[in-house]
């Protein structure tokens, strides 16, 4: 092997951070040549200005350094024709059709709908930290953010405001956050623009074009984050995902339970399968052993047992306690999950991304009796 050669295997081994791919296998490796201890190391970018660019070249530059004997490095940085390009996106494809739904009911990855009754129960900040819970637990993880009133999970995971996907052609390449690829509705519109005056069919077309020409790669899961309660957003994903599982998060109080139980109805009724409810904003303990108890108790278990049916028992999967840490995370973009926090919700967020990831795919069809918290 020359000293080429070897340059060349370093370089191609490096992972464009948006593609999650090695560079080698996206054909974005060119010329390379190595004089004396210099090596001259010529890339391609998928386009102008791709955001990626700083990071892959700072990469490729250090790739080519850690071979011996060199000790220094030039970086060409180039971008594709427009027909590297096309053959790019069709290689991502991977002979799938542009504006294809890779989620059908033969897809391997697990798409589970995150839904609640009413709004302010927590279910975005549970959904983020499980998405990263699950991606620490070395899945591969997406989310979709479909909460039209919301739109709060690019600023839990940190992701600055005004952040958009990367566009390769037609393809968008979603931003990756704590090690979860993050797409939001809130990322598709105009300055100024509200959603909240979409109608119906413009949300229909949006949703859609999430799922279809978003490039997530292979996902083990997709996690969406729904709006709360049974609208338009919940009725088109009902039509294009009606193999979908559903988690219902509700909080102890009982009294919010009965809108809870109907959007788990709801899903159920597009097909989609409840495989559980959260309780979210459990009581806590203090350090003096104190309880507190805002909310009652007794929520999550009401809701479970409502969604219940001969043969098909919908478990309690978890009961997450009040957290301060929690919220200061969701308030920081820093998820508490994936730091070393003993923090008693992260503990159980985390122990609900173990018992989903031990379900798999291949169980999605039955349910399991599992209870955490
Ligand atoms: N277990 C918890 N302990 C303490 N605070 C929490 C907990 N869960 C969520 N919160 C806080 O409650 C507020 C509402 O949470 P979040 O925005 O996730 O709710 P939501 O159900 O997604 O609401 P919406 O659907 O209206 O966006 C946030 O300030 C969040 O930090």
């Amino acid at each position: 092997m020359t000293a080429a050669d070897r340059v060349r295997s370093a370089v191609a081994a490096v992972t464009d951070p948006e593609l999650r791919r090695p560079i080698g296998e996206l054909d974005m490796v060119r010329e390379i040549s190595v004089d004396g201890d210099r090596a001259r190391v010529g890339i391609v970018l998928t386009i102008v200005g791709c955001p990626a660019a700083a990071r892959i070249e700072a990469d490729v530059r250090g790739a080519a350094a850690s071979v011996p004997g060199i000790a220094e490095v030039e970086v060409e940085v180039g971008v594709m024709t427009p027909t590297e390009r096309k053959a790019l996106t069709e290689k991502l494809r991977a002979g799938r059709p542009a504006r294809h739904m890779p989620f059908g009911p033969d897809s391997l990855t697990r798409v589970i709908l995150v839904s609640s009754g009413k709004g302010g129960v927590g279910k975005s900040t549970v959904t983020a930290n499980l998405a990263v819970a699950l991606a620490d637990q070395g899945l591969s993880v997406g989310l979709v953010d479909a909460d039209v009133h919301g739109f709060s999970i690019p600023g839990l995971l940190g992701i600055p405001a005004g952040t958009q996907p990367t566009r390769i052609d037609d393809l968008m390449l979603p931003p990756v956050a704590h090690g979860v690829k993050t797409i939001s509705i809130g990322m598709f519109l105009r300055d100024g623009e509200s959603v909240v005056a979409w109608r119906g069919p413009m949300l229909h077309r949006t949703v859609s074009q999430f799922l279809t020409d978003v490039f997530f790669g292979d996902l083990d899961v997709l996690l969406i984050d729904m709006p709360p309660g049974t609208g338009d957003i919940a009725i088109s994903i009902g039509q294009l995902l009606p193999h979908a599982e559903v988690l219902v998060v509700t909080t102890p109080q009982t009294a919010a339970a009965e809108v809870a139980i109907r959007s788990g109805l709801v899903a159920r009724q597009t097909g989609q399968r409840v495989i559980g409810v959260i309780e979210n904003m459990a009581a806590y303990t203090l350090p003096d052993g104190t309880l507190i108890d805002l909310f009652g108790s007794g929520g999550g278990a009401a809701v479970a047992e409502a969604l219940s049916e001969p043969g098909a028992a919908v478990p309690l999967l978890a009961s997450i306690p009040l957290s301060p840490a929690l919220r200061q995370g969701g308030d920081a973009g820093e998820p508490i999950v994936g730091g070393g926090t003993t923090d008693a919700a992260a503990a159980t967020i985390r122990e609900l991304a173990a018992a989903l990831a031990r379900q798999g795919r291949g169980l999605s069809g039955r349910s399991l009796p599992m209870s955490i918290g």
